[in-house]
């Protein structure tokens, strides 16, 4: 293994540029509401693109919270890449012997191999191959240097801007920004913790073990040779699922690929300590001997079974066009502030109005053409935004966890059309949703039987 000197100096974290960049972004932004404006979402979501870690993660976070931000923001930073030109291994290098040191040990005398190429580079964390001395093949997930720090500040500065423009200019009533920053602050910390990720890991291979299932399979931690900034994993040979032609190599039919991931995710929901809140196709991979495997438990979401059987009821009642059973689930799913008193005749009657604007807007739904062109599987997305909003108008707060859970609906829902076009998720006879089952009776359960 070549090693290179790291040019760390070359690296140092500049603060003070940091700090000038969120600052005239931030201010620019608060000037332009100020004046009434509002600025142009795509524009935005490119400027946070360049602007690096802390801002792709702030862009994740606001197309993922469709209760918080306005529709376009939400849309526009649906595509908010997080693909980095990888950083020299140099870096990498640095970070790994710091880690190991701590338990007194060198980089030669944990891993045989280190492959300095990446496999994969994003904002936070970059992913290289190696192997261990007894033989065992594995990825190590490595957090670029620094990232805490940068974040950390990013998000300082950015609060201390808003409490800023707050004291400058009352009456903008910035006031509900400060906890949505603390909220993206939790959220970014806990993607910069590998041993919560690796628990995340361990808690869902326990989920697979109990309910038996032997088609989907996640990276086994190495435990010795993992920190708080390196994840050890056993590496898994596949395909990533983006592309159906090569899904076609390890297996004949990629729909019910499609339909395996989903019946676990669901089931994961009820069963599993946490569920995956990231599941996007490069986070899938189809292995040679046709096994599924989910990789990346970075962000994940918890889920009270009661407001699953909640949720569950309010897609079927939108199935069954009932609105007010639609808006009796939405209250049950404990979404409102406790001093409110919603009418559930009152929203059942938006609802309804809100499900017909969409359904006229588009003739091809109401026309019985198979839910597979884009345009329809758009509905769903449309859909979902317009019921978080017409919530929102009635007071009803949706948990944290729904935002997850819905971005994770949508992203099945965009990568069904190119491996499953002709699959519906929520009538396909091979996609159990566990909505109407009983939980408590797991020996006869529908989906633990078909996994
Ligand atoms: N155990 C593994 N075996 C084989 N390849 C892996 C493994 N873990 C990760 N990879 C590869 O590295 C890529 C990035 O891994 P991961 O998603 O965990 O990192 P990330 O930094 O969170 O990336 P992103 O934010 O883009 O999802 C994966 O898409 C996959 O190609």
């Amino acid at each position: 293994m070549k090693i290179h000197r790291p040019h760390l100096l070359k690296h140092t974290f500049n603060v003070v540029n940091r700090v000038r960049q969120t600052v005239s972004i931030a201010g620019l932004s608060a000037l332009r509401v100020a004046k009434g404006e509002k600025p142009d979402a795509m524009l935005l979501k490119e400027t946070f693109e360049q602007l690096g870690t802390t801002y792709i993660k702030i862009g994740q976070f606001i197309a993922s919270t469709p209760s918080l931000f306005p529709r376009d923001y939400v849309q526009a930073f649906q595509s908010c890449l997080d693909q980095t030109t990888p950083l020299s291994y140099a870096y990498i290098e640095q970070v790994l012997k710091e880690e190991f040191a701590v338990n007194g040990l060198t980089l030669e005398e944990t891993f045989a191999y280190i492959d300095s190429q990446p496999l994969a580079s994003a904002s936070i964390a970059q992913v290289h191959a190696a192997r261990l001395h007894n033989g065992d093949e594995v990825v190590l997930k490595v957090q670029k240097p620094d990232v805490e720090t940068i974040m950390q500040t990013d998000l300082g500065v950015l609060h201390g801007v808003t409490k800023l423009v707050e004291l400058l200019m009352p009456s903008m009533r910035f006031a509900s920004i400060a906890p949505i920053i603390d909220e993206i602050r939790l959220r970014m910390l806990a993607e910069t913790d590998f041993i919560a990720e690796a628990q995340n890991i361990r808690d869902f291979q326990q989920f697979l073990a109990v309910s038996g299932n032997t088609r989907v399979v996640a990276p086994k931690v190495y435990e010795a040779h993992t920190t708080k900034r390196v994840l050890t994993m056993s590496r898994l040979y596949g395909v990533s699922m983006v592309d159906e032609s090569l899904m076609r190599q390890y297996c004949t039919d990629p729909a019910q690929v499609m339909a395996d991931t989903l019946n676990t995710w669901f089931a994961s929901l009820m069963l599993c300590n946490s569920f995956h809140a990231d599941l996007h196709a490069g986070n899938l991979m189809l292995l040679t001997d046709g096994r599924i495997g989910f990789l990346d438990f970075g962000i994940v979401g918890k889920l009270k079974a009661e407001s699953w059987h909640a949720c569950m009821g309010m897609m079927q009642a939108m199935q069954d066009n009932d609105y007010y059973a639609m808006a009796r689930h939405m209250i049950d799913m404990e979404m409102t502030h406790s001093s409110n008193q919603v009418d559930v005749v009152a929203l059942g009657n938006d609802l309804q109005r809100m499900m017909k604007t969409i359904m006229a807007e588009d003739k091809a739904f109401t026309s019985g053409v198979p839910f597979n062109t884009k345009e329809q599987a758009d509905e769903l997305n449309t859909m979902m935004l317009e019921i978080v909003e017409v919530g929102k108008r009635h007071g009803i707060h949706f948990p944290r966890d729904f935002a997850l859970l819905t971005k994770q609906m949508l992203y099945f829902d965009r990568f069904m059309r190119t491996l499953a076009p002709d699959m519906d998720m929520f009538s396909d006879q091979r996609v159990q949703m566990l909505g109407k089952a009983e939980i408590n009776d797991q020996e006869n359960h529908p989906i633990l039987n078909v996994l």
